[in-house]
Parts: structure tokens; sequence; C-alpha cells
């Protein structure tokens, strides 16, 4: 672990509706439709402002969510929710996911130019390839095109709203011929505060790591173990050199669902409720999802098979995401459990994202071990309740990570690709 690393933390907030399980709306302060209620909205943008936090991210795949294994399937517009949000806060940013499988870029880019114009400078657009089939029905597609023919339309959709926003600045018409689209015209909305947008990415294929090194200026991960995290931290920041960009230029945020109390054991039991309030089956089909294998075929008491654990290897593999299915084969390659011991492990450990529970202390131990080993730059924060999961971040979290001179008293900027810089040394 570097001691000598200078800058500061980054810390977002990835709000998975009302909490990464699907009990989470029979804590004490939610309900199923809490989600639906404007106020809801603002007390997360003002929480995560009060905490200084660098910004608020919504994922989002546009199709109803699968209940057995999304703890949220009914979700809105994430570009919408924080055109709302905008209004009630001044500096937190504002990252929404869109994926370039299932939108226009014309159409996209002038959303969250509008978006970064209405929240003064504070949008960030998270780029994603969406591999969800029930998605690409939504728009009329037969399947979802494989991965290689997703990341090919992704390059030339950023490009293009990449040129159309600079097409906001210089005035000058785009005149685009590619292999996905055509486009002559420009955009009819002036460049905002922060120039554009900031770019995230998600999506930790070698496709999904060199658009990130390429264009990203951030990166939202999902790492299981350190030494993972360390590959594609060095990974994206080669890509970044490799494109005559400042490798510092692009942050690496794994998410991190994080189960917080008094004392450990207080955590655990917090952990414990929630997850034996939800479905039986839930985290079996969620990691059925997230290696593309069904699970429940399998002995629980019984290893990973060999050809289970190399599929999640194969780019040629359909299932899941391939940034989910090396952090978890990572994980398993590591303790070699057998199915129900990782699914007993994980609960404490995350399974695809990394996963916390314990004292605040003690995850800012982890959060300063990471950072200071070089293989984070920050993390995207997963309470496992909203909002009282985010309150015990700003009230007790955030400060002691004040105390040891890694993150912000207060804001240095006010808008989000500001925050971003201003993390570093
Ligand atoms: C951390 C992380 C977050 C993701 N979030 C989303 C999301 O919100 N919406 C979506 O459609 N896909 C999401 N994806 C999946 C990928 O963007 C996309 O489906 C891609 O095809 C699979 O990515 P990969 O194979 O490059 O990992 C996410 C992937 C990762 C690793």
């Amino acid at each position: 672990m570097s001691t000598s690393r200078t800058g500061r933390v980054i810390l977002g907030v990835n709000v998975l509706v009302l909490g990464y399980l699907p009990a989470a709306w029979q804590s004490r302060r939610l309900h199923p439709e809490s989600f639906i209620d404007p106020a809801y909205w603002h007390r997360i943008g003002r929480l995560a402002e009060r905490a200084t936090l660098d910004a608020v991210f919504l994922a989002d795949a546009p199709a109803l969510g699968d209940p057995t294994y999304d703890a949220n399937a009914g979700r809105f517009d994430p570009t919408v929710v924080w055109s709302h949000v905008a209004a009630a806060t001044e500096r937190v940013g504002l990252i929404a996911t869109a994926s370039t499988t299932l939108n226009d870029p014309f159409e996209l880019a002038q959303r969250f130019l509008s978006l970064d114009h209405l929240s003064g400078g504070r949008a960030g657009w998270n780029i994603v390839t969406t591999r969800h089939g029930t998605a690409a029905a939504n728009f009329g597609l037969p399947e979802i095109p494989e991965r290689e023919n997703r990341y090919a339309r992704a390059a030339e959709f950023v490009d293009l709203v990449l040129a159309l926003w600079d097409s906001a600045r210089t005035g000058e018409e785009v005149h685009h011929r590619g292999e996905f689209f055509e486009f002559d015209g420009r955009l009819r909305v002036p460049p905002s505060r922060q120039g554009r947008p900031a770019l995230l990415q998600a999506g930790g294929s070698a496709q999904g790591r060199a658009l990130a090194g390429r264009r990203a200026d951030a990166v939202f991960a999902a790492e299981l173990t350190k030494e993972g995290a360390i590959r594609h931290y060095n990974e994206v920041k080669r890509h970044a050199v490799e494109a005559g960009r400042n490798p510092d230029s692009v942050k690496i945020l794994p998410g991190l669902l994080v189960s917080l109390g008094s004392t450990e054991e207080e955590a655990r039991r917090r952990s414990d409720e929630l997850h034996d309030l939800g479905p039986a089956s839930y985290s079996v089909q969620w990691l059925s999802q997230a290696i593309g294998y069904d699970v429940s075929k399998l002995d629980l008491d019984d290893k990973f098979p060999e050809e289970v654990l190399a599929a999640m290897l194969d780019p040629r593999h359909p299932g899941g995401s391939i940034g989910f299915r090396q952090s978890i084969h990572e994980r398993i390659r590591k303790t070699n459990p057998t199915i129900r011991e990782y699914l007993r492990e994980t609960r404490y450990t995350g399974s695809g994202h990394g996963g916390f529970v314990g004292t605040p202390e003690q995850l800012v131990d982890h959060i300063e071990d990471w950072w200071r080993s070089g293989a984070v730059d920050g993390f995207n924060l997963q309470p496992d309740l909203l909002d009282d999961g985010l309150e015990v971040i700003a009230d007790e979290v955030v400060p002691l990570l004040r105390k040891r001179g890694l993150f912000r008293h207060e804001y240095e900027t006010d808008t989000l690709r500001g925050h971003l810089r201003a993390a570093s040394a």
C-alpha cells in the first residue's frame, strides 16, 4: 500500500432505487412506491450534496426488470429524475446511464446537454451497450446484437455525440458517414458550463476497457478482488496513454455494496435481515443471470464445475456482462468455495460488485487500502438501503475520510468534470 499517494478519493452513490436487495421497501422509512414520490429523489440528492459527494448515479436498461434477480424491477428514466433533482441541488454531480445500442446519438446528445444546462454543468452520461434481450424487444429488435457489434456501434455513437457537443461550441455543422450512422446538422443547444457532460463507461470486457481508455472521464467497474481491480485500473490507464491522454484523466470507480452498523455484528445482522426478508432464491437467480448459467441446476454443496468457470472467461459466451463474470470468476478462484459457501460469503463481500459489511471506520480502512494500493480512484457506493444507509455515509463515513485527509471538506468546484479533476494530486 503506497502511503505517498496524494490527491483524494472520489465518492459517488449508485442509487439502486430503494436499495440493492429486494426487501429494501420493507425498511421502516420506505414502501414499494417510494421511488414514485418526487420528494424521495429530492431527499437523496440533498443528502448526497450534504455529504459533498462527487455524484449521484442511476443505472438503466430500458425494460421492466426481472424481479427474480432485479431488486428494483420498476425504474424511472434517469435523465428525468436528475432533471428534477437538479432543481433541488447545486453541486452534486448527476450521472445517468443510457445505452448506445438502444438510443439515437442526436437525441441522446441533445438530452444530456439539456440536462447539463439545467444542472449548471453537473451532468454525466454513463455509457453502456446493454445485453438484456428484454430491452431489445422494447425497440423492435429480434435479439440484442452480439458484443463485438454493440461495442463497434458504441465507439461510433460516442464519437458522434462528442462531435455534436463540439458543434454546440463551434457552431459548425457535423457531417458524419459511418458504419452505423449518417448525420448532417448540429445541435440547437449552446455549450454548457462544463463544456459538455462528463462521460463514464460501464462494461468490463476488453472492448469496454478500450472504449473507456479512449473516451471516458471515469469508469464504473465491478471488482470483487483487489488484484482484479488493479489489473482493470492499469489496463484502462494504458489505453488512455495509447490514445494520447493523461492516464489521470480517466478515474476508476468500482461499485461497492455497503451495509453499515455501529459494530460488525450489528452490520451483519442488518445484512442478514435484509437478505432473509427477500426471496430465498434471489441470490441464486442473481448469480445465474450474472454468469449466464442456471446455477439452480447445480448441487449447491458442490464446487463450481470447471466448464462453468471456463465459460465465465470466454468472450464468446453470450450470458451476462464480462465485467461482472470476470469479477465473480476471480473471487471463486481465490477462495474455491462450494456454491452454497460462495452465496453465503458474498452476502458480506458482494457478488459481481464488491461488498462491505462492517462499521464506518472499517469501511474507511477498506477505501483507503484500495485507493493507496492503486486499485481505485474512488468508489460508487451502493447503500443497502436508501436513504438511511446514505445518511450513515454522510454523517459517519465522510467525516472519517476527511479526518484522514482523503476527502473534501467542501466542494472546490461547481461542475461534475471539475469535481473529478479536483481529486487529482
Ligand atoms: C459495473 C457495470 C454496470 C453496468 N450497468 C449497466 C446498466 O445500467 N445498463 C445496462 O444496460 N448495462 C449495464 N452493464 C452491462 C454492460 O454495459 C453491457 O450490458 C455490456 O454488453 C456488457 O458489458 P461487458 O460485457 O463489456 O462487461 C453494466 C456492466 C457493468 C460491468
